[in-house]
């Protein structure tokens, strides 16, 4: 073989002046028959073809043909063997590309040619086998496909010429046989013709003599081959098939099935000893490899088809990795053989249907063989017939035989795995010394890349978790926790006594430092009595949160000097003082000149107050605790809010804003004493203005008019701007004026003592506060009166 192949390439090295007609015709026959593309052309032409062709080598992973590249010539393999490489972008099967065509730069990398970028591996030629045809047959002279040298090559080749003198016309017929074949086969017939020229350029024709095999049990399926001429005849070694398919769990059902029918009917010449347990079960374990003769003796005829049989089709639908059996071409056979990438390609994703016309058609074909007589004989038959293909495929799928399978391949699987390894550039081609070592190395990557994974992904997340960890967020503090802080400012407040803590500089209580305003203001304290607690205390909850900023806009200004109280309340501002020390009880029960300032910017013309009339409103005393933190300013008539008595434990609450009363404590006795009285105020909000207008509303409603609350027309309180000048000693009040709501709280308050018709805490409205002490006078007149 080798002789005459080196013969042959004597001749074509040749000039083909040169070449003697006497040498060309003695190798006729040999290549007719060794080169599938010669085999229907006549002797003449294939005496021109010998003549006039030229002769190609290359080297390994040399670029013979380029997809996309303009080409002039087609190529048969005297020796060596090439890879097809499609680019499926380049062929309109998907979008995206790997390569752009005609710039496509070799990638030698030191391992060898970089071959995925000139798409997916379809295909392998070997010796005999001849590739390029279609740009000769095509108008556009557009090269399909990319064809790469695995070893060194010897190539025939023809040229254009050439090949349209001598093969166009067998070419041409081949290529309308492939065309009809596809338009009438049940399979291809609703395809576009997009496909379909895909298909055709996929599909060859293979002629088998009589006697030879299609395909044989156990090698690796490759092809799908659709047969339209010609007789075969199926055989197949039951047992074999569960060392072929050891993840299909045949065993146990295989093995009773076979050794019961194998005492009924002797097939082969020796009877089927097919128990795992048995020993010449152990026996056949132990050699994996390929069928051993007494196997193939064990054979049966499973049936006899002709035309319109597919080879192969079982196995793909079932994706069995190797034929279920022997195929035997009984006469010259025809057919079309498919590579089952090209099918993969082209079928599997963009025309799913053809695979669903496949099964059915395999689900037919298994049922009608395991009923024959011998077919019940095959438990693979029964198994394959019983599991739909899909159901077996998820399973399939997840478990590649290759990898998962605990048994090892057979050896001509391993041995094909190899090849491809080796192809590809992956692995040496050595035949491993311990079975089954490059299998086990590709699970043991597996695995560490399974790790690794893991490990990474592990990594990543704590990293994240620590990194959140790190992040400073602000937390939104609860409504609790703000009256908290207040509660600690009250207390702070109460305990220094110096009516001076001005400025918060944040929500939690040990930052809050009160020395430094206190000494900032100690100088003015020695000359002008002060109020220095926020006016403002209506804040509630969600508002104090958000108030940080406001908070920091807080402005001060001084009131005049006021005319001191009179001895009743000095001697209980001192006793306030004292008890602020002493115990909350005390502190609770002297908090009864109060004078609660809600300070607002109002139209002068309605910023007069009236006394408080209905005095059972008040009577009571029924507040609120501090701890019930409201979410809103309660109004000032809702008695049924103030039906709870003061705990004495309790801080006393102011009742018109339901925030702990500290501040007025403080600011009195001040006044009092001659100290210059400072006011701190907030910007306000207008949600707080609205509520302070429903509130005065409502205050309006109770004590004054009598009038319902809608009746009442209040104009618009106006809002109130930060501009205030903080230096000034005697601040004018800003246009509009404001609205002072003060609260009077009779000695008795604390009391539990009820006196009919006095209410023990009352509220009215003063203009504003000026330097004269008429307003302050008569409140504490009218205090004193009751
Ligand atoms: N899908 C395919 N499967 C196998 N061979 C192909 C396929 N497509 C193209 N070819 C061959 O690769 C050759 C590339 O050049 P041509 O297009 O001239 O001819 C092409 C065919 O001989």
């Amino acid at each position: 073989m080798a002789q005459l192949t080196d013969q042959l390439i004597a001749i074509i090295s040749k000039a083909s002046n040169q070449r003697q007609l006497s040498e060309l015709e003695a190798h006729i026959p040999w290549l007719r028959k060794r080169v599938a593309l010669f085999t229907d052309i006549n002797d003449n032409e294939l005496l021109d073809v010998v003549k006039f062709c030229q002769y190609v080598t290359c080297s390994a992973d040399d670029v013979i043909v380029r997809q996309g590249e303009q080409g002039d010539r087609m190529y048969v393999l005297l020796r060596g063997s090439a890879s097809v490489y499609i680019d499926p972008a380049m062929t309109g099967e998907e979008s995206t590309t790997l390569v752009s065509g005609l710039q496509l730069q070799e990638e030698i990398k030191p391992g060898g040619l970089d071959r995925s970028i000139y798409g997916r591996f379809i295909m392998e030629y070997g010796v005999g086998e001849s590739f390029g045809e279609a740009v000769l047959l095509g108008e556009d002279k557009i090269r399909n496909a990319s064809v790469i040298a695995n070893d060194d090559c010897q190539m025939m080749v023809v040229d254009q010429l050439l090949f349209d003198k001598a093969l166009k016309s067998h070419e041409q017929q081949i290529q309308n046989e492939i065309l009809n074949f596809l338009d009438c086969q049940p399979f291809f017939g609703r395809m576009s013709s997009k496909f379909k020229r895909l298909l055709q350029l996929s599909l060859k024709k293979v002629t088998f003599p009589a006697n030879v095999a299609i395909c044989k049990q156990g090698n690796l399926v490759a092809s799908l081959y659709f047969v339209t001429k010609g007789e075969i005849s199926i055989w197949t070694v039951p047992s074999y098939h569960q060392r072929q398919y050891p993840y299909l769990g045949l065993t146990n059902a295989g093995a009773y099935l076979l050794r019961h029918k194998s005492n009924d009917h002797q097939v082969g010449s020796t009877s089927l000893s097919t128990d795992l347990s048995t020993q010449s079960n152990v026996h056949s374990l132990r050699r994996k490899d390929a069928m051993s003769s007494s196997e193939k003796d064990k054979r049966i005829n499973l049936c006899s088809v002709q035309s319109g049989e597919v080879v192969g089709d079982i196995e793909i639908a079932h994706r069995l990795d190797t034929y279920m059996s022997t195929v035997i071409c009984t006469s010259e056979t025809t057919a079309f053989k498919l590579d089952v990438k090209n099918l993969e390609r082209i079928v599997g994703r963009r025309n799913p249907y053809v695979m669903e016309v496949l099964k059915q058609r395999v689900q037919e074909k298994l049922e009608l063989r395991a009923g024959t007589h011998v077919g019940k004989d095959v438990p693979l038959l029964h198994y394959l017939m019983s599991h739909k293909a899909e159901d077996r495929l998820s399973s399939a799928r997840t478990l590649s035989p290759i990898h998962v399978s605990k048994e090892l391949p057979s050896r001509d699987v391993q041995i094909q795995h190899l090849l491809n390894k080796f192809m590809k550039g992956q692995a040496e081609l050595i035949e491993p010394m311990v079975p089954g070592a490059l299998i086990y190395k590709e699970q043991m990557q597996d695995r560490a890349r399974i790790r690794a994974n893991i490990r990474r992904r592990t990594t990543t997340r704590s990293m994240l978790v620590e990194a959140k960890r790190k992040i400073h967020h602000r937390q939104p503090r609860s409504r609790r926790a703000i009256m908290a802080t207040l509660t600690f400012m009250s207390d702070k407040n109460a305990d220094s006594n110096s009516q001076t803590v001005t400025h918060l500089k944040s929500h939690k209580p040990p930052d809050i430092d009160a020395d430094d305003t206190s000494s900032e203001r100690s100088t003015e304290r020695d000359n002008i009595p002060k109020v220095s607690k926020p006016i403002n205390k209506s804040k509630d909850g969600a508002e104090t949160q958000e108030g940080e900023n406001r908070l920091g806009k807080q402005v001060t200004f001084h009131l005049p000097e006021l005319h001191p109280l009179d001895q009743t309340t000095d001697s209980r501002a001192k006793l306030r003082g004292q008890s602020l020390d002493a115990s909350s009880n005390q502190r609770t029960a002297l908090q009864d000149n109060k004078h609660s300032l809600a300070d607002v910017d109002m139209a002068p013309e309605v910023a007069h107050g009236g006394q408080a009339k209905s005095a059972d409103v008040y009577h009571k005393k029924e507040v609120p605790a501090t701890s019930a933190s409201p979410t809103r300013l309660p109004p000032l008539a809702k008695p049924e809010l103030r039906k709870r008595p003061v705990q004495p434990e309790q801080r006393a609450t102011d009742v018109s804003t339901g925030q702990p009363d500290f501040s007025m404590d403080d600011r009195v006795p001040n006044r009092s004493q001659g100290d210059t009285t400072e006011i701190t105020d907030y910007q306000t909000s207008d949600t707080d203005l609205d509520d302070l207008e429903n509130r005065m509303k409502t205050f309006l409603v109770l004590h004054c008019q009598g009038q319902s609350k809608m009746e009442i027309k209040l104009p618009r309180l106006r809002r109130y701007s930060d501009v205030i000048e903080t230096t000034r000693m005697t601040p004018a009040l800003r246009p509009g004026g404001k609205v002072w709501i003060k609260r009077m709280t009779c000695p008795f308050s604390t009391s539990s003592m009820k006196v009919t018709n006095h209410q023990h805490i009352r509220h009215h409205m003063i203009p504003h506060v000026t330097d004269k002490n008429d307003n302050l006078q008569q409140e504490i007149d009218f205090r004193l009166h009751h």
